[in-house]
């Protein structure tokens, strides 16, 4: 791969660069290093989140010349442009580095042609830092899957995201969407056995005894974005064989229909459950735990992160507490925060927090405020498998009763969210960190029209 991919000597260009690509904010970094300082250009260098970076070869003086042949190496996704405008670092560089001169004119159709891709990349960035701010946590574990996350939006393979329950899976799982307009989420805990293919590849009209209207499964509807599959590992064994073939061929064949069709669809799937353990067991497909762990998220629990307790604490009292009521925590809670172990994880602080700001006056919060469950690391691990075994007889029984319980509930949590947003589609969307048109695919498919909901 060469160094840089365009060079060029024009004593116009980087005028003229800016001037081309002025419509399209941040997406362009312009480096001119104001000295020849070889750490302060190594860390300029660093801008792994730029499409394009612009380098100003004339700053560079002879003894960063192995700091020049680098500059691929640290932007490697980037398309790098560079010019030069002295003679002799023209000669110098162009001898050693470059790929294609261009003339200005190739210059500006090469970078016309990026234009809205680059505006759409642009966007994608708005949105990926916006989710990114309610990434909170400065632990090493959190900075890491930090940079991980940004490497994952810039590719197109399969994501596994891995962690026990509350550790952020979903979070994770939407930061790497942010460049996709569609954003589906398939709970495949809640999806019947016997309904599995028909809900995420859809049907035929007369497909099947009840079938009597054509259905759009879920992988369609996702087409163009992405699907996020959520609690994989309770996927069942024949629909695991499905969603391998669609990985690997890139088409879905609704039951009943006799051709297939084409999707392009992101998958990023999560799990708490060890899918090795279950793969041990039979129960997970190893060909497809390898197919979706192409880009590996492993997620820590928080009782290895407790650096991250204090300002996650801090992130929900601003989260949580009522305009113009301000709270911070006393030396001795975060104590008792920091002491705890946190089964339940984030999803776990964020309840204590809460709890605590609705049962307490404004002001400092005591140990005494934060009503911990001290005994959650036993009835987490007894609720566990108690609550598991539950389940699978349940869905053994009346599964059909529990589900529509549950859509009851999600319909009337939905319908409350918009009146509270004033019937605003777009704020629920937002309180609910959901993507728009995903929160009104939701309200289709639990029967809701976004009309009734708003009045
Ligand atoms: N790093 C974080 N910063 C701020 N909030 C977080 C962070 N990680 C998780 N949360 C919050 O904790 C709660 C649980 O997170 P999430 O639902 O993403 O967990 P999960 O791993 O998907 O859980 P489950 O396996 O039970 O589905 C959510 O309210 C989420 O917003």
């Amino acid at each position: 791969m060469p160094s840089i991919d365009f060079f060029t000597k024009e004593t116009s260009t980087s005028s003229f660069i800016l001037d081309v690509l002025s419509s399209v904010d941040n997406t362009v970094d312009v480096h001119t290093p104001t000295s020849d300082d070889a750490p302060e250009i190594a860390e300029a260098l660093r801008a792994p989140l730029a499409p394009i970076v612009i380098w100003d070869l004339d700053s560079f003086s002879a003894k960063n010349a192995e700091l020049l042949s680098r500059l691929r190496e640290f932007s490697p996704d980037s398309m790098i442009l560079a010019y030069a405008e002295s003679p002799e670092r023209y000669t110098e560089v162009s001898s050693k580095l470059y790929d294609t001169i261009l003339s200005v004119e190739a210059l500006r159709l090469h970078l016309m042609s990026k234009i809205s891709r680059l505006k759409e990349i642009n966007n994608a960035k708005r949105i990926f830092r916006e989710r990114m701010s309610h990434l909170v946590g400065k632990s090493e574990s959190m900075q890491h899957l930090r940079k991980k996350v940004e490497r994952a939006i810039l590719h197109t393979g399969p994501v596994l995201i891995q962690g026990e329950s509350g550790v952020g899976k979903d979070l994770v799982a939407r930061a790497i969407a942010c460049v996709y307009d569609k954003f589906v989420t398939v709970n495949c805990s809640a999806i019947p056995e016997s309904l599995f293919e028909s809900e995420l590849f859809g049907h035929t009209r007369g497909a099947f005894t009840g079938a009597q209207n054509e259905r759009i499964g879920l992988f369609e509807d996702a087409n163009g974005g992405a699907i996020f599959l959520d609690e994989i590992g309770d996927m069942p064994l024949h629909a695991q064989v499905k969603l391998l073939r669609v990985i690997q061929n890139h088409e879905i064949r609704p039951i009943g229909a006799n051709k297939t069709r084409h999707i392009d669809v992101r998958i990023i799937a999560a799990t708490n459950r060890d899918l090795r353990e279950e793969i041990r067991e039979k129960r997970f497909r190893e060909d497809l735990y390898y197919r979706l762990n192409v880009i590996p998220m492993q997620l820590s629990p928080l009782r290895d992160r407790k650096e991250d307790i204090e300002d996650l604490a801090n992130y929900f009292i601003r989260q949580y507490a009522p305009a113009g009521e301000p709270y911070t925590l006393s030396p001795e809670a975060l104590l008792k925060l920091q002491n705890h172990n946190w089964p339940g994880n984030i999803r776990e602080l964020e309840n204590v927090i809460q709890r605590a700001l609705c049962f307490t006056d404004p002001g400092i919060l005591s140990a005494e405020d934060l009503q911990i469950d001290e005994d959650s690391n036993d009835s987490a691990a007894r609720f566990s498998s108690a609550d598991t075994a539950a389940i699978k007889a349940f869905n053994a029984s009346n599964y059909e009763e529990f589900r529509d319980l549950q859509l009851d509930e999600e319909r009337e949590f939905l319908k409350a969210t918009i009146r509270n947003c004033d019937g605003s589609v777009s704020l629920a969307a937002e309180r609910l960190r959901m993507n728009r048109t995903a929160l009104y695919n939701r309200l289709t498919r639990l029967g809701l029209s976004v009309k009734n909901v708003q009045s």
